[in-house]
């Protein structure tokens, strides 16, 4: 039997690709025939080529939101990522096209409308990305994660799933965490993760902080691609990495607090994976305030502490921690009541 094609695209940043991948593992290599369409340089590339999926680039800009001459050259660029696009979408003649947004998506998206092959999106955030936003009317179907998202969308196409997780995170091994780390069960890990990108803002004061730190965690911190420190290279009970990619599972089982950006797959994994955490958002002079309202949410709902950007400070943040650790219990029983969603499969589902 012919087997069933599908195109997924996304990227510009890991929180619109590895929900592609959690859902690429799951698709039954025998029924289907997966490629990806990303851009030529994004962090996708690396993250599709790791899984062996056929990767296609094609010709991206950035969709800003304020004039800026590089505007006028982007629209060139994604002019030609729409021919680009339905020129390799017209050979690989899938029967669906997954998009999990990212500007680079919006080429896709609008070539597949051109051919009128059906697309799929998934929105992660609780208010829609410009790609997410200018993609939407030409989906045949929505899916988010937040309940809230479901309103910018049209009813009868939508639907709330939560957050597809890759099933790997779910198998770690908490010693092979330690191991790796060469840490012990002496004093709890504490992982940081300033979203798949790193976070300047975070970095800085988490080293500023670092001997207290460091006195009562043994600390994680994923700070991003370009963002070692080496004068902390030898600093005990201190390990940093650009990026983690197998690894992420065994030491995030290993972790007993997490300290993170408020990227949507990054904190519902973490939800997930019942680890309390403080979420930092992206203040909303560098965005559009999405990840404010995604920690508002998990706040709200108990599963975490929001430290806002403006109010960081060493002691604040010392403090919060140590809040988070008395009320461990709370945060963690909060997270066990949370309806673990199973979007993954629902997503599946409704691929197969
Ligand atoms: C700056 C920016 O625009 N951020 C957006 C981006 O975040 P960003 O790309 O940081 O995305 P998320 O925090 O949602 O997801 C990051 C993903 O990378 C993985 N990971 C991260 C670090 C690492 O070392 N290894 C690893 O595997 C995480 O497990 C997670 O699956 O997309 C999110 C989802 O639309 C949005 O909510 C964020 O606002």
């Amino acid at each position: 039997m012919a087997k069933k094609r599908i195109v997924f695209t996304g990227g510009g940043s890991a929180g619109h690709v590895t929900p592609n991948i959690a859902i690429i593992n799951e698709l039954n290599k025998s029924e289907w025939e997966i490629s990806y369409i990303g851009s030529k340089k994004g962090i996708e590339k690396e993250l599709i080529e790791k899984q062996g999926i056929p990767y296609f680039g094609i010709s991206s800009g950035k969709l800003r939101r304020y004039f800026d001459f590089e505007n006028v050259i982007d629209v060139f660029k994604v002019l030609r990522g729409c021919f680009e696009a339905r020129r390799i979408l017209k050979k690989l003649k899938p029967q669906l096209v997954f998009s999990k947004g990212g500007f680079v998506s919006v080429p896709v998206i609008l070539a597949a409308k051109s051919l009128s092959i059906p697309i799929y999106i998934h929105e992660s955030d609780i208010t829609p990305g410009l790609a997410n936003k200018i993609s939407q009317r030409f989906a045949t179907r929505i899916y988010t994660s937040f309940e809230e998202a479901a309103k910018f969308f049209p009813k009868n196409k939508t639907k709330t799933i939560g957050s597809p997780i890759r099933k790997e995170l779910f198998n770690g091994s908490a010693q092979k965490g330690l191991d790796f780390l060469g840490y012990t069960q002496k004093l709890p890990i504490l992982t940081i993760m300033g979203g798949s990108l790193g976070a300047k803002k975070i970095n800085d004061k988490v080293r500023g902080a670092i001997s207290e730190l460091t006195s009562k965690y043994q600390i994680v911190h994923l700070c991003g691609k370009g963002n070692l420190d080496e004068s902390l290279l030898h600093q005990k009970n201190y390990k940093q990495f650009e990026y983690l990619h197998g690894e992420l599972a065994d030491i995030l089982t290993a972790t007993n607090f997490v300290i993170t950006r408020g990227g949507s797959n990054s904190i519902f994994e973490f939800l997930a994976l019942n680890i309390p955490m403080i979420i930092i958002p992206l203040s909303r002079n560098q965005s559009r305030g999405d990840q404010i309202l995604n920690g508002k949410s998990f706040e709200k709902n108990g599963y975490a502490i929001m430290l806002e950007e403006e109010n960081l400070d060493d002691r604040k943040l010392l403090d919060d921690l140590d809040k988070l650790a008395q009320n461990q219990e709370s945060f963690k029983k909060a997270m066990k009541l949370a309806q673990q969603s199973n979007a993954l499969d629902v997503l599946v589902k409704e691929i197969n």
